[in-house]
């Protein structure tokens, strides 16, 4: 994968966007007398873009990260999920650790797809389809395909916002499905980067301080697209599939492929616990989380670094059918070691969720019981009572330890 592809070249035919490109001309290169972290090694100087990326292994993110103490710049977030994947109930939860209610930008345009907080920005990459839908049906391409997205623009603007400047950065608007005239985003404290494509380029690959990759199984994901789809938004059984199917040869070849970026990967699978069960109500989740990452320590159960099968119902958890098992234990994922923490099955209770949290280590709570709280306060939203919500409440709290390690600053638990 590579960014050398051809993007689009020409405006999109049915595009209302003013050129923000002209406004980036200037943009600084990276300075050369940077040092900077490779995986976690300090390097003195920082070589050439051309010498990181021939000596970064195929499978591993090389990242331009600057880390000096005491950093004063947005600590950047990479978060890569299909549509419909649970993207947007996973940053609701991120927020949570941070507190503050998302809201767009305001007075602005009202189909923005940012999100603000008090200490979080979340862009979405949508914002950087350079062919509108038009574009694309003129084209014979989807969404999903790189020649739809302006990466030369997303490396600019990402990197910007990582350099402390606001950017003025496109909108796509859904509801018409052409882009629409750019807003301004200022730097904020954590920037979360969602989409489709946040690992695709290894430019815009190496700005991020974590990575988190959603990889919801085909089953899963048609279960919840005809929960939204089909329920909510009137959609036919018929045109959720066809809708499946015809994003399925770019997923794979475009999208899929960028969760070995990761530094995290949450993985749902239909449940082990029922034979044969592919509806997707109980579910099999994976935390997969990769060794040696800076400020990011995985988390564990009982004893770290061994093989652990857990099956907590009994006398201190109820536990219905089919229960609830858990696994703990080293792996390897794309060539590089990983810890997995995996949990099948679902609570009954969600305040019950306190005795599983007692076992598990390194979870970068601030206080004990700090993950079931979250739980509990988030209790409505989809997930709360299986993995998908527990590994998604983890990773916030190990969004705030990154920024916390880097920022060195401390954040109050918000409960
Ligand atoms: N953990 C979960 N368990 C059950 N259902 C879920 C879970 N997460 C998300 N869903 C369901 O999947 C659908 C899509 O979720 P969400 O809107 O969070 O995804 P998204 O990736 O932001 O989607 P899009 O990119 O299309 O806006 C919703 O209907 C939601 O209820
Ligand atoms: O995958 C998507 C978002 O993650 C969308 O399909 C893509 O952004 C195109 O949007 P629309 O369907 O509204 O034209």
């Amino acid at each position: 994968m590579a960014a050398s592809m051809p993007l689009c070249a020409a405006p999109p035919s049915h595009t209302r966007l003013a050129s923000t490109r002209s406004l980036l001309d200037s943009a600084p290169a990276i300075s050369t007398s940077q040092s900077v972290f490779l995986r976690g090694s300090m390097i003195a100087q920082r070589p050439s873009v051309q010498a990181l990326k021939a000596s970064a292994a195929p499978h591993k993110a090389y990242r331009l990260m600057v880390h000096a103490a005491g950093e004063n710049r947005p600590i950047m977030i990479g978060l890569a999920a299909d549509s419909g994947c649970g993207k947007s109930t996973f940053m609701r939860r991120m927020i949570g650790v941070f507190g503050g209610s998302p809201h767009p930008p305001e007075g602005g345009n009202p189909d923005s797809n940012t999100l603000l907080s008090d200490m979080t920005t979340v862009v979405c990459l949508d914002d950087y389809h350079c062919l509108d839908r038009f574009g694309r049906k003129e084209k014979g391409v989807t969404a999903l395909d790189p020649k739809a997205q302006d990466f030369d623009l997303m490396y600019e603007q990402v990197k910007d916002i990582r350099d402390n400047k606001p950017i003025s950065k496109p909108i796509y608007n859904h509801v018409t499905g052409l882009l629409d005239p750019a807003e301004t985003v200022k730097p904020p404290k954590i920037m979360v980067v969602e989409g489709l494509h946040p690992f695709y380029d290894e430019r815009v690959r190496g700005l991020y301080d974590f990575s988190i990759y959603l990889d919801i199984s085909d089953e899963v994901k048609f279960a919840w697209k005809i929960q939204r789809d089909m329920k909510e938004r009137g959609h036919s059984l018929e045109s959720i599939k066809a809708s499946i199917e015809a994003r399925r040869p770019d997923f794979e070849a475009y999208i899929d492929p960028q969760k070995k970026h990761a530094d995290v990967i949450i993985q749902v699978l239909p449940t082990q616990l029922i034979p044969d069960e592919k509806e997707g109500k109980v579910l099999r989740v994976r935390f997969i989380q990769k060794e040696g990452v800076e400020f990011f320590k995985p988390t564990y159960l009982f004893d770290e670094g061994s093989t652990i099968s857990w099956i907590p119902c009994g006398r201190k958890l109820t536990c219905s059918f089919p229960g609830i098992k858990f696994f703990y234990g080293p792996d390897t994922y794309f060539g590089e070691e990983v810890s997995v923490l995996e949990m099948d099955g679902q609570f009954d209770k969600i305040e019950e969720l306190i005795y599983v949290e007692s076992h598990l280590s390194n979870t970068s709570a601030k206080f004990y019981g700090e993950i079931t709280q979250q739980m509990l306060k988030n209790s409505q939203f989809p997930g709360s009572n299986n993995g998908t919500g527990l590994f998604q409440t983890i990773v916030g709290l190990k969004i705030r330890e990154v920024y916390e390690s880097i920022v060195q600053r401390e954040v109050p638990a918000k409960v």
